[in-house]
């Protein structure tokens, strides 16, 4: 699992690592060294500027500028205020023996490559616009930690911050590397081991993690198993029947064993092992084997108001998306009883209006409050448990932003809570899988190609699963 941690828990780690036998000055070294091994191996040797803040981050400019140096890079050093002599980044500025010059645009121009050793974690009011422009001007910037002026916590711009080519963090990365817009400041981000104790780490129980396969555990069918023990999924389909033929097609590739299409009219157009059902909802749900329900693609806001209110009543396991969600605008109150909600921005705001702060605030706020698992969409899609667990994802392409994208993620979930998936791994794992589909189709997606491509991904996943399940060979 890979946890992030804010700003503040890095410093409860770092105030913790002394204690453990790791000095911060020699933290410090290592975070010096890390960046400048990183940029020996990405880039060829040219004139290097570190711009260097008052705190710990402009010592690890300073000693990533002596590590380059004795590499015979040509470095120097731009300090933009001078830290105290007794701190450890004191010491690392009076331990740099190479040039020193004033902070000004000449010099930045006149580097090739830019270390902004500014701020990092412990950024506490907006950037100064004159360092804005100094960073701005680089022509290559490589920023420690986090770019200077990107809010760690939240992602949130505090000032101009410059464009980095890339960010070398330390420990884990910070929800602010993951989070719009942050994230877009970031460029590539490497995180470095720089020698952490695991006891000062373990000061902080991580509630929040980067969305990988490493979270969450993929449903595989038992071998004994019959389609009953693999779930039942029905799907609302009103007149717009497009949006859930495609929720549909994505649920049954993530291994669920039937699926009903419930549409008060007939469906032409639908794959053949789709079963449709044209009875009342109360005949479909006097069976209490069809325990899992998305609600909302395609149906109609008063239709899927009124069916989300049924289901909820039914006790049953609900996704909420599209029309469901709107139906409940300003009336948070009456998603209470879902599973899990599927809202873009835009279904956010009208649900919550009210709610403001950053993605992850507003997210974890929102499960809290419904009672439900909030997975707020967009390139940065936030999974929020109401335990306060959340994730980050970051491997949605921007070919995602396509119509039929977002029917086809709630039929990929519904599809994993079919299969008994707790319902965060649930939520966490379809974004994932979501994100992973759509790459591995590269240009030129529709939504109608996700579903396919879902074999493959899980085939990833489950690297056993085929081999197990192959007849042996008997020749
Ligand atoms: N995570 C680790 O294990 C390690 C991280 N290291 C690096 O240390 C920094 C965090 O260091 P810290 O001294 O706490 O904070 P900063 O360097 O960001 O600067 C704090 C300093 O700056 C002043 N300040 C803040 N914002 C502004 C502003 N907008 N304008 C002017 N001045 C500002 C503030 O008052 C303080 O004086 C972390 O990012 C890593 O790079 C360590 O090397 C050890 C290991
Ligand atoms: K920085």
């Amino acid at each position: 699992m890979e946890p992030l941690f804010t700003p503040a828990e890095m410093t409860l780690i770092d105030r913790a690592a002394p204690g453990c036998g790791m000095p911060v000055a020699t933290l410090m070294e290592n975070a010096g060294r890390a960046v400048a091994r990183l940029i020996r191996r990405h880039h060829h040797p040219c004139r290097v500027l570190v711009l260097a803040g008052p705190g710990n981050n402009g010592g690890d400019g300073y000693i990533a500028a002596r590590h380059l140096a004795a590499a015979g890079w040509p470095v120097t050093v731009a300090p933009i205020t001078h830290s105290h002599p007794a701190s450890p980044p004191g010491q690392a500025a009076a331990a740099w023996r190479g040039p020193t010059v004033a902070p000004d645009l000449d010099q930045v121009r006149r580097a090739d490559l830019v270390i902004d050793a500014v701020f990092g974690a412990g950024l506490s009011r907006p950037l100064d616009p004159a360092v804005s422009r100094l960073l701005d001007a680089a022509k290559t910037l490589i920023a420690i930690d986090i770019p200077s002026g990107v809010d760690g916590a939240t992602g949130a711009l505090r000032g101009e911050p410059g464009h980095a080519a890339r960010t070398i963090t330390f420990v884990a990365p910070k929800p602010g590397h993951l989070l719009l817009p942050g994230k877009s400041r970031c460029g590539i981000i490497h995180c470095a081991d720089i020698g952490m104790p695991s006891e000062a780490i373990a000061h902080i129980t991580p509630s929040l993690w980067r969305n990988t396969p490493a979270l969450w555990r993929i449903p595989t069918p038992d071998h004994a198993g019959h389609k009953y023990d693999r779930g039942h999924l029905t799907i609302l389909a009103g007149p717009m029947s497009g949006a859930a033929i495609l929720a549909a097609n994505a649920a049954r590739r993530t291994g669920v064993g039937l699926l009903t299409l419930a549409t008060p009219t007939p469906i032409h157009g639908a794959a053949p092992g789709i079963m449709i059902r044209t009875d009342p909802m109360a005949g479909l749900l006097a069976d209490s084997r069809r325990m899992t329900w998305l609600c909302g693609p395609g149906l109609g806001i008063e239709t899927a108001g009124s069916a989300l209110a049924t289901l909820i009543e039914a006790q049953r396991r609900i996704v909420a998306d599209a029309d469901a969600l709107t139906a409940c605008a300003n009336q948070p109150e009456r998603l209470a009883g879902v599973a899990v909600i599927t809202p873009h921005e835009g279904e956010f705001a009208r649900i919550f209006p009210s709610l403001s702060g950053d993605k992850l605030a507003r997210a974890r706020t929102a499960a809290a409050r419904i009672g439900a698992v909030v997975v707020l969409k967009g390139e940065d899609t936030v999974i929020a448990a109401p335990d306060g667990r959340a994730a980050i994802n970051d491997n949605a392409p921007p070919s995602l932003a396509t119509a039929g994208s977002g029917d086809t993620l709630a039929g990929i979930i519904a599809g994993l809570l079919t299969q008994n998936m707790p319902t965060f791994e649930a939520a966490a794992a379809g974004v994932w899988l979501h994100g992973a589909a759509a790459r591995s189709c590269g240009p030129g997606l529709i939504a109608e190609d996700l579903a396919d491509a879902l074999p493959a991904i899980l085939a990833s996943l489950v690297p056993t699963y085929h081999s197990k399940h192959r007849p042996k060979n008997t020749t």
